[in-house]
């Protein structure tokens, strides 16, 4: 820094006398503080103070050799002269100035890179008591300013020497003070609040006229001039308030002229209390209306902080509000966030459910229209059926069941001569004999009981009706002595086949007694309404002398008292395990006989055709035996050569009829005599070996007639007849199948001439 010492300047007073006023370049700011310390600090030496802020540069020091100076550095080093040259010549102005006001002013001019250091290190070095420092006027509002707002006015208050006064000024009115040390002026209490400064006797304006009088009416003029100049607009002393710049001169001016003429004419010190009674009376009321002026201004801040303090109280409370209605929003949100994926987690669910459904219902739709296509088959079939037997019976009615004596049974029987008895079951003896000349067997049935004789022989009349070339027929009854007469069946039952009680049968027949107690079940099960056979085991199934199989002890149950068959039952289940076998246990457990009772039953016997073991182990014996692929290791090796594969078949299909389900077992027509029929031809085909078995070939007879067929037609069942016997059949108004009971697709007869051929020259063998 370049201090006055350094510049040639020497401070030629009393540092402690002298009010120090930093001023800067602004000519306006500049001029306001100082007449700002003029007026309050009049009778003082003042000692203007300017620090001439030096322009940073990078370069080398200044004592460096100018020749290596670049161009650059020339025109900043000339540029900073000029500048500073400037700030001298201001500074010079201010004192010529001020000394045309008969002030007396030193100055001095401090060349450094901060001015605000620059101020407190002058301070510090000349241990300055009273320093007013000039403020930009830009930064402050005159009218709100109370603090320091400019940087290096706040750096002075808070770095210079604490023994220093300093007053803070923008456009002449007192902005900040900060109190020195040894506080001369720190008694002068404030009276003028508009600079907040209190005037001594000799610092009062009035003591500025007593320098002025020392100069001539020009210099004067000239002085007043130079003020005039002065762009004056802050507070001033009350008595040039309201007056404006040039009024304020002019009351300056008038009131010096009045102080020289109050010299000139020597006026008495009563006098002089006299104005200064009236002086201080105008300060005071001046005072007075500035305080109200405060009071007023005061209260409109308090009444505006009053309403911002309301407004941000309004607004903190509606920011709480807000607050609140977010964080309710927010938990609304995350609320109907949670519903919305529940609600989608529900639609995707009863989205499957539905797909479920409808998939479950397209299948429903589609076995519902399978159930009625096959209802109205059924009821087709069961009309026709209906009819059939209607016309049956009015056949037979015509025709009624012969009925015998006793004589004639004694007479037939040679007496129930006991080489005559062929069976004995549990409801009695059955034995063979010649009636009318007709080969028959006769069954005796207990005598005791309710049955009364017309009972016995209705009973017995209405299962004469149900005829099928698969049913034992019945030829009539003696009711005197409870015996029915049968037809004769020349090869015994399948039981004394399969129990070897004579020749076991070949797999052919054994196929064929397969198919055709199938089709004897079909046909019962089809009749309206349904017959339940009940009691279906190899005892019950006999061969004619055709081996042509069929079903005996039809509609027994209905002939036997109900005494009878409490103790029959009691004896047979309890004594008769194997019997047992046969029956299905649903039936046994409930006493509810159904059409799967008979399939429950049917699979027994087909299982042992194949095996000839006896039940109940047959089952799990057939079962083990598939699951190993030992099928063959259980056939009946006495039926010959089992082809694997129609065994293994047969096999299948009969397990399936002990499924506990009853819906679950094998249907008759679609599924059992589906697996049957084609097996029945392979059979029929592999007949070489059946000779050997049979007098007539099986398919060389009627089925109808059961005699060798002279002329054999082939009906659209697929089944050969002789022409007679199928003709009759059709001409009595049947639509269906002699063996099977379906309907047939149309009456039309085909010669079957391969058979015939094969039957002329089986006869021709003979
Ligand atoms: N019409 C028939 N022609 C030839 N033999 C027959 C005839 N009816 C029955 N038999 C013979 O008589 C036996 C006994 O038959 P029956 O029907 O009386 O008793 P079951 O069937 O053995 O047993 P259940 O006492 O359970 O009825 C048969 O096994 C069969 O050998």
């Amino acid at each position: 820094m370049g201090t006055a010492e350094e510049t040639g300047q020497h401070l030629q007073f009393d540092v402690e006398d002298t009010i120090f006023v930093a001023v800067g370049t602004d000519a306006d700011d500049a001029k306001a503080t100082l007449l700002w310390a003029v007026q309050n600090f009049a009778g003082n030496s003042f000692c203007l103070l300017h620090v001439h802020q030096l322009t940073p540069r990078a370069s080398s020091p200044k004592n460096e050799d100018p020749s290596s100076h670049t161009l650059k550095e020339h025109v900043a080093n000339a540029f900073e002269e000029l500048e500073r040259q400037k700030s001298f010549e201001l500074l010079n102005q201010y004192v010529l100035i001020l000394a045309k006001l008969g002030v007396r002013a030193q100055k001095v001019l401090i060349e450094t890179n901060s001015v605000e250091r620059g101020i407190v290190e002058i301070i510090a070095q000349y241990s300055i008591k009273w320093l007013v420092m000039g403020l930009d006027a830009e930064r402050y509002n005159l009218k709100m300013s109370t603090g320091l707002k400019s940087k290096k006015a706040f750096f002075v208050s808070q770095q210079a020497p604490l023994c220093c006064h300093i007053w803070f000024v923008c456009r002449g009115r007192l902005i900040y003070s900060r109190e020195g040390g040894l506080g001369r002026f720190n008694k002068w209490q404030l009276q003028n609040t508009e600079i907040g400064i209190n005037h001594t006797n000799h610092l009062r304006p009035e003591s500025v006229t007593c320098k002025l009088d020392l100069l001539d009416a020009q210099e004067q003029e000239n002085a007043f001039d130079s003020i005039s100049t002065f762009t004056y607009e802050g507070p001033v002393d009350p008595r040039f308030e309201n007056l404006g710049t040039s009024r304020t001169t002019l009351l300056l001016k008038n009131e010096v002229s009045g102080l020289q003429e109050a010299a000139s004419m020597n006026v008495t010190p009563i006098k002089e209390f006299e104005e200064e009674a009236v002086g201080a009376e105008f300060k005071a009321k001046s005072l007075e209306s500035s305080c109200v002026e405060e009071v007023k201004r005061r209260k409109e801040m308090e009444e505006i902080l009053a309403s911002s303090k309301k407004e941000v109280e309004r607004m903190n409370k509606e920011h709480d509000n807000l607050l609140k209605e977010l964080h309710r929003v927010h938990e609304q949100k995350s609320l109907l966030e949670r519903k919305a994926s529940e609600s989608r987690c529900d639609v995707e669910e009863l989205e499957k459910k539905m797909f479920a459904a409808v998939d479950l219902l397209v299948s429903f739709k589609e076995k519902r229209d399978k159930l009625q296509i096959e209802q109205e088959d059924a009821t087709n079939e069961l009309r026709k059926l209906k009819n059939m037997v209607e016309r049956e019976l009015s056949c037979n009615r015509r025709a009624e069941m012969p009925t015998f004596s006793f004589m004639e049974i004694i007479e037939a029987t040679r007496n129930f001569d006991p080489s005559w008895k062929i069976g004995e079951g549990k409801h009695g003896s059955v034995y063979k004999g010649i009636l009318r000349h007709m080969d028959v067997a006769l069954k005796m049935f207990p005598s005791y009981g309710s049955h009364s004789q017309s009972t016995f022989q209705y009973e017995v009349e209405l299962l004469s009706r149900v005829r099928h070339p698969n049913l034992v027929s019945i030829i009539g009854a003696c009711p005197e002595s409870r015996l029915i007469v049968y037809e004769n069946m020349k090869n015994s039952s399948l039981e004394d086949h399969l129990a070897c009680k004579t020749r076991p049968l070949p797999w052919q027949i054994r196929i064929r007694v397969a198919a055709d107690i199938c089709l004897a079940l079909i046909f019962l099960h089809y009749s309206e309404p349904c017959i339940v056979h009940g009691d279906i085991k190899p005892s019950k199934i006999l061969l004619d002398a055709n081996f042509i199989a069929k079903l005996g002890g039809l509609g027994i149950s209905r002939l036997i008292p109900q005494e009878q068959k409490a103790f029959d039952s009691a004896s047979v289940y309890s004594l008769s395990k194997e019997n047992n076998s046969y029956i299905d246990p649903e039936y046994l457990e409930t006493g509810r006989l159904t059409p799967e009772s008979d399939v429950y039953s049917l699979g027994v016997t087909l299982l042992r055709i194949l095996t000839g073991r006896a039940p109940p182990s047959i089952v799990n014996d057939v079962k083990c035996a598939l699951e190993n692929d030992q099928i063959g290791a259980i056939l009946d090796s006495s039926a010959g050569d089992w082809p694997h594969d129609l065994a293994e078949q047969l096999a299948l299909v009969a397990l399936r009829c002990f499924e506990k389900e009853k819906s679950n077992r094998p249907d008759l027509v679609s599924e059992l005599w589906s697996v049957l029929e084609p097996m029945r031809s392979i059979a029929s085909a592999s007949c070489s070996n059946l000779k050997k078995h049979s007098r007539v070939p099986a398919h060389f007879a009627c089925p109808i007639f059961q005699e060798i067929m002279k002329d054999p037609l082939i009906a659209a069942d697929g089944f050969t007849y002789e022409a007679d016997a199928i003709r009759g059949w059709f001409e009595s108004g049947h639509n269906t199948s002699p063996m099977t009971n379906l309907k047939v697709e149309h009456c039309n007869l085909v010669p079957n001439y391969a058979l015939l051929n094969a039957i002329q020259e089986w006869q021709h063998q003979l």
